[in-house]
Parts: structure tokens; sequence; C-alpha cells
């Protein structure tokens, strides 16, 4: 079987691998991180990665404190930095350093590179009383980062319209990407974010693709958007998963994925041996939008608006 890889191209000309295959938060995340609490399953998931094909995609953020165990993966790997991409995120919800511009010189330094692929401000919860600056002097220090090369592209995470109106007011350079929780029973994480975005040549990046899989329903098998994906797997012969991540792709989103197994890592990797139809894109779609927001992040922030993310 022939490997192939898709990637989308960003409003700097710039390409990104359509599937992030190992996110280091979510299950991997820890409260504090000690040099006793490195989690070698993790580094052994990365390290194991990073033999795949193509360009791997890693996902990380200070505030998962899963540094240790990038460093160590990537410090042990063969494979040539530029079929590596690096997202990482500075935290501007927890104070984990003072800001941006410290915020990658330490990734950089811990992680032993010279450059990320992306970096994001996790949040736009920024205040100059949370955090001693404001939305828009953080984006001033994305945007100089940039400049020095500290990153080859910047972008933003959990914006909604009027966060990203913010940035897009004041900004000499862009946004390339705004990562936020997408998937079949969440469409939208804020009202018309995803119209907004595609429509401004903002690319999408989806973290929780598989939350249909992570959380399902009662009687899931008498579902209709199950029994759908399901009758997918048997004509493509390819798992849920695989399917309702085509899927986010298909919708013109990067997905972000991850795994303690390291065959679903390898599914994710080889995504692009098969195509869903547009009609079957289109009823995973329909069918998902029957289901109730499933929401399994920023709650307090977020749940507001409900109703409105399956519309
Ligand atoms: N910017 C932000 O605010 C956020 C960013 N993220 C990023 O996104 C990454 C991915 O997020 P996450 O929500 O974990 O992504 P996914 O929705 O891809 O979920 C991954 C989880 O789904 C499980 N899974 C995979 N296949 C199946 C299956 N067939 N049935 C049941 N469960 C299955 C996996 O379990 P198993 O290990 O058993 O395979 C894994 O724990 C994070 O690690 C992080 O890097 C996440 C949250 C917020």
């Amino acid at each position: 079987m022939s490997f192939h890889q898709d990637f989308f191209t960003l409003n700097n000309g710039n390409k990104i691998p359509a599937v992030a295959v190992v996110g280091t938060g979510t299950r991997w995340y820890k409260q504090k991180e000690t040099p006793e609490n490195v989690n070698s399953e993790l580094v052994s998931q990365i390290e194991k990665a990073l033999t795949l094909p193509g360009i791997v995609h890693i996902d990380a953020a200070e505030v998962y404190r899963t540094y240790p165990e990038v460093g160590k993966a990537l410090s042990q790997s063969k494979k040539p930095r530029d079929e590596i991409f690096i997202t990482d995120k500075y935290s501007t919800q927890l104070k984990v350093t003072e800001n941006p511009i410290v915020g990658l010189d330490t990734s950089l330094e811990r992680l032993n590179i010279d450059y990320v692929d992306l970096y994001l401000l996790h949040s736009p919860f920024v205040s100059i009383e949370k955090n001693g600056f404001t939305l828009e002097d953080a984006w001033r220090q994305m945007e100089k980062l940039y400049k020095d090369g500290k990153t080859k592209n910047i972008g933003v995470s959990n914006f909604s319209v009027e966060d990203l109106e913010k940035i897009l007011t004041i900004c000499e350079i862009k946004p390339q990407i705004n990562q936020i929780e997408f998937n079949a029973f969440l469409q939208n994480q804020t009202p018309g974010i995803v119209k907004f975005c595609q429509s401004h040549d903002i690319v999408l990046e989806a973290y929780s693709p598989l939350s249909p899989l992570q959380k399902r329903p009662e009687n899931s098998e008498n579902d209709q958007f199950y029994k759908f994906v399901e009758s997918l797997t048997i004509k493509y012969s390819k798992t849920e998963a695989q399917i309702l991540l085509r899927w986010v792709t298909r919708r013109g989103v990067v997905a972000v994925t991850t795994s303690s197994k390291f065959s679903r890592v390898q599914d994710a990797q080889n995504l692009f041996t098969f195509d869903l139809t547009d009609e079957e894109v289109e009823e995973i779609t329909k069918l998902g939008l029957k289901h109730k927001a499933q929401r399994l992040y920023w709650n307090e922030e977020y749940d507001k608006y409900n109703v409105q993310s399956q519309n």
C-alpha cells in the first residue's frame, strides 16, 4: 500500500499536514511536572510515530507539561527536522511563563530545537489583570516571534468571531490557524466560527475530532449516525476513527488526534488511502447535527452556545 499524505495551504503559503497524529494533551496531560513523572509511554508513542513515513505532526502546549517527553523523543529520533511539524501553545489561562516571547524561548530551549512550525495563543481569555497584558499585546508578541523566525506560522486556539475580529483589526500578520473543538457532535464551537474562519482564510484545526467515539450515547448501535459510520467502515475497510478523521479533513479542517495505542496513531498517519464521497460527507454532517452538542472542553465559557453549536 503506497503512502500518501494531505496538506492544507495556510494564508502565508506554508503547508500544514492535514492530521496531527500525536496530541500531547488530554490523556497525557499532567497537573505538575517533576523529574520522577516523565511518562515513558508517551515518549515511546512519539518515538514510534516519528518512524512513520511522511511529515509527522505533534501537538504540544506549555500547559500540558509534556515537554520532557516530547524533547526526549525528538532527541532520540532520526527523522529530519523538516519532516516533523511541531505545534506549541502559549498558556493564556495559567501563567506558566511570563508572556508569549518568554514562553516560546523557554520551550525551544527545553525541546532543544531552533523553531516550532506553529505557535498558538491557547485561548482568548487574556486580560491586564490576569496576564499583565492585553490580547492585542499578546498578538504583537506572536508577530515578533514569527518575524524572528522562531515559529514558521502563528495562530490562535478557542477563539470566537469577536476575538478574531479584535486581532484582525490590529494585526500586521493574520493568524494562520484557529484550533477549536470540532467534530460531528460540535460543528461550531462558538457561533459562526467555521464559516468566519473559512471565509477569512484562517485554517481551522479540530481537537477532539473523535468525541463521538470517546463518549457514546446509550444504545448507539440503534442510532442512525453510528449505523451510518459503521456502514462506511465496512464499505471502505476502515475503522470508525478513520472515517470520522477523514470527515473532519473533508470539511477542510486539520484533525488533531491522539491515542495510547500505536495502531491508532499509525491509522491516523495513513488516512489518505481512501476518500468519502460528497454525499457521505454531507450525510455525516447532517446526522451529526441531529445530536445535541457534546462539548468536552471550555464548558464554563462556551456551554451558553450549545444550541447554536449544532445549527
Ligand atoms: N487547544 C485546546 O484547547 C485543546 C487541544 N487539544 C489537543 O488535541 C489533542 C487530541 O484531543 P483528544 O480530545 O484527545 O482527541 P480525539 O477526539 O482524537 O480523542 C482521542 C481519544 O479517543 C480515543 N479513541 C480513539 N479511537 C477510539 C475508538 N474507536 N473508540 C473509543 N475511543 C477511541 C483514544 O483512546 P485510546 O488511547 O484508547 O486510543 C484517545 O484517548 C490533545 O492531545 C491536545 O494536543 C485537546 C483539547 C483542548
